[in-house]
């Protein structure tokens, strides 16, 4: 069984502006609320690719309630440990370019966070981790670490796909898979990335460092896959962004969907950019026949 968790969820806000003024009162043309963090996505998009899934992480409150009725008309089985503040509100605001505004997430009492180290104690070798987004202020730094440390003792494989310093702890535990941009992958190694060829020899680092694959994306431009055996390159389809919010997301959902469908490294990769893209130019996360439909667009070569 694959396992999404999620340490700081959100409810998702998005509003549309035509042109957006700073201090001045704006009219939205356009809202939506949708169910985020990033493993919630990952479990959003695994679901509608076929396969079942649990999520875990922390909820709390009238926001938390959301997310939980929002994830059962999906029919994802969600096993959160319940917290006493409201899970978080993130805003998505479009206006020509896409601003991000994040929330800080409830506080987490420390009986909270033991109550889903026991979850993650629990799994077994069979299962797949995918640990995703970040961590909120009141939990250690270090939380992820733990997880990963305690999941590889008992032979999961593990999925990475977060930001900034939790990104770095993870490649002396050997995950299966990480997904960095190609910003993240600079951060990684504080370095700026600025051509391609830094993108192949960072990322082909990383898998001299120990990780088992490696996906670098880089939003219209393509993305980069790395392992022992491979390295390979592939396009991104073109068309119109909608919202590209979970695009990254939904790379991670497609590869795991593909490769655990058919153990095929390089279908997996384009699996992976298709759903992607198709997050991307849809303005909820990816569907299967979206992903279906630009599958051929996406040209993986050898690199
Ligand atoms: N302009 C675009 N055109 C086509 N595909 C896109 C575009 N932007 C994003 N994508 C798709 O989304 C994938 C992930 O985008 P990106 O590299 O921005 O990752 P990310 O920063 O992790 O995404 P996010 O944080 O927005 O979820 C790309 O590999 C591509 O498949
Ligand atoms: O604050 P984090 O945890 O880094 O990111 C959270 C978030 O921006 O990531 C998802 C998209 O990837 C959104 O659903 C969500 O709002």
């Amino acid at each position: 069984m694959i396992y999404t968790c999620t340490l700081n969820p959100s409810v998702d806000y998005i509003v549309e502006v035509e042109h957006f003024r700073v201090g001045e009162l704006n009219r939205a043309t356009k809202t939506a609320i949708f169910p985020g963090g990033k493993g919630i996505n990952v479990s959003r998009v695994l679901k509608r690719l076929g396969v079942d899934n649990t999520a875990f992480g922390f909820i709390g409150g009238f926001t938390g309630q959301f997310i939980e009725s929002e994830l059962k008309k999906e029919e994802i089985h969600a096993d959160f440990v319940k917290v006493n503040g409201d899970t978080r509100i993130n805003i998505k605001l479009k206006s020509g370019e896409e601003t991000e505004i994040n929330g800080q997430g409830p506080a987490i009492l420390s009986e909270h966070q033991d109550e889903l180290m026991n979850k993650i104690q629990a799994l077994s070798q069979e299962d797949i981790l995918v640990l995703a987004g970040s961590i909120p202020p009141s939990i250690p730094a270090d939380f992820y670490n733990q997880m990963v440390a305690t999941s590889k003792r008992n032979g999961i494989k593990v999925v990475v796909d977060t930001s900034g310093p939790a990104l770095k702890q993870f490649i002396q535990h050997h995950p299966f898979l990480m997904k960095p941009n190609h910003h993240e992958l600079g951060e990684l190694f504080d370095t700026e990335i600025s051509s391609k060829n830094d993108i192949i020899s960072y990322g082909y680092k990383l898998v001299e460092l120990g990780v088992e694959n490696v996906i670098v994306s880089m939003a219209g431009d393509g993305a980069f896959f790395f392992n022992k055996g491979k390295i390979l390159f592939a396009t991104a389809p073109k068309g119109i962004v909608k919202n590209s919010v979970g695009a990254g997301d939904s790379m991670v959902a497609g590869f795991l969907a593909a490769y655990f469908n058919e153990q095929d490294i390089e279908k997996a990769f384009q699996y992976s950019v298709a759903a992607g893209s198709a997050t991307a130019f849809s303005e909820d996360l990816c569907t299967k026949d979206k992903v279906e439909q630009l599958l051929s667009e996406v040209k993986v070569t050898q690199v």
